[in-house]
């Protein structure tokens, strides 16, 4: 039986050393799973609430832990999340917080998995998941609000799309990465690193395209199989109101001018992903950029969209981007999550599953990644809380989870 039995929270580090939520949920047959929540630095304005860690666990505690105690099945996910939601009683988990939430709701899905004995991609996607693999975007130059002094873009983003396989392609984006690193040396350009690992040198962005550019093309040629790059522009970090436009140090863009650099990058460099190149309030600008560039790239909506089904709908409706960046403590259950991937999905928008710059070792991403035959994942490329998950996806493909 997965009926719970107990649900234990408690605040541990995260990668930036803030506390986060970690939540275990244990069941009637002995059914164990550990969860911990993520945390955003580039947060959009419309993602579910995240609370201080004391407050959310309090809180939790309070409302949701006795809904769930020998009430509801970890094995039932909607069950689950339904009985948070009932518990919180807004639409922005401002109650429980979305940190309580996203723990207690990934925790039990590994319950519900562990009881099961079945790997956490199985329980969420079906049996036959397991066959295709999401190509990893890896984080290699940053800045932005992951890294002062270092470029405006807050992520430039090895993308191995011709990688024979998922094991060869976080390899090729480690490569990368190194690579990054010596052709900085070369330059005399010292580089700090960013919350996410990237490094963080003190470049101008059109700099950080060339040094990207030379290092993917240096490794693609090693490796001898394709691998491209993207870009996190994190564009609502870069909006001024009072400047009516996108502020790269001393020079401001306007909306129209945006699309036109983001336009001319993609055919320049080839990108093969942009993600949120304009403020996250900008649905006509999104649309813009998609209707020149979405046939060639990527254009996706992270602060845009924020997981959420109705945000969404209304990109859909708009044609703003052709695909979502889906983190599941943006809305806080696994539920809403998948709901968001199905109808991205239904709508020929691809799922691109995601971390976030706060990080823990939970590896919930990466089983989701193949649980909804998601096209990418972004989890970093190097440091230990993103190998977490890149190590993960290489047992899963190994079938050794
Ligand atoms: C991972 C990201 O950063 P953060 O977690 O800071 O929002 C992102 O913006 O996609
Ligand atoms: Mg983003």
């Amino acid at each position: 039986m997965t009926l719970i039995t107990d649900v234990r929270l408690r605040r541990v580090l995260d990668s930036r050393g803030n506390p986060t939520v970690e939540a275990d949920v244990l069941t009637q047959s002995g059914g164990f799973g550990r969860a911990a929540a993520p945390s955003g630095a580039s947060t959009g304005e419309y993602e579910a609430i995240e609370l201080p860690p004391s407050e959310a666990i309090a809180a939790a505690r309070r409302h949701a832990v006795p809904r769930l105690i020998e009430e509801v099945h970890a094995g039932n996910q909607r069950e689950v999340d339904g009985a948070l939601r009932a518990a919180d009683g807004t639409d922005n988990f401002s109650e429980i917080g979305a940190n309580s939430a996203v723990a207690i709701s990934m925790a039990a899905a590994k319950a519900g998995a562990d009881v099961l004995g079945a790997p956490l991609y199985q329980h969420l996607g079906g049996a036959f998941r397991g066959e295709n693999f999401p190509v990893p975007l890896g984080n290699v130059v940053g800045g932005g609000e992951h890294a002062k002094e270092a470029t405006h873009i807050q992520e430039f983003l090895a993308a191995p799309v011709g990688a024979p396989s998922v094991s060869e392609a976080v390899f090729a984006n480690a490569a990368v990465h190194a690579r990054v690193s010596e052709i900085l040396d070369e330059r005399d350009t010292p580089a700090a690193k960013g919350d996410e690992g990237a490094w963080a040198p003190p470049i101008s962005d059109a700099e950080a395209f060339e040094v990207v550019d030379e290092a993917v093309s240096d490794v693609e040629d090693e490796l001898g199989f394709e691998v491209r790059f993207g870009l996190d522009m994190a564009a609502a970090e870069l909006y001024d109101d009072d400047e009516d436009g996108y502020v790269y140090g001393d020079e401001v863009k306007s909306t129209d001018e945006q699309v036109d650099y983001v336009a001319e990058m993609v055919e320049e460099y080839d990108l093969v992903y942009v993600e949120d190149p304009l403020d996250e309030d900008d649905y006509e600008g999104f649309a813009d950029l998609t209707e020149r560039v979405g046939d060639q790239t990527l254009i996706c909506g992270d602060d845009l969209f924020v997981t959420n089904v109705e945000r969404l709908q209304d990109g859909i409706d708009a044609g703003a981007g052709n695909s979502i960046l889906i983190k599941p403590n943006q809305i806080g259950t696994l539920s809403d999550a998948f709901d968001a991937v199905e109808l991205a999905v239904r709508n020929g928008y691809d799922a691109v599953i995601s971390h976030r710059s706060g990080e823990t070792e939970d590896t919930t991403i990466a089983h989701l990644a193949v649980a909804t035959d998601a096209a990418f994942i972004k989890t970093g490329t190097v440091q230990g809380e993103r190998t977490a998950k890149l190590n993960e996806l290489i047992r899963i493909a190994d079938d050794a989870v």
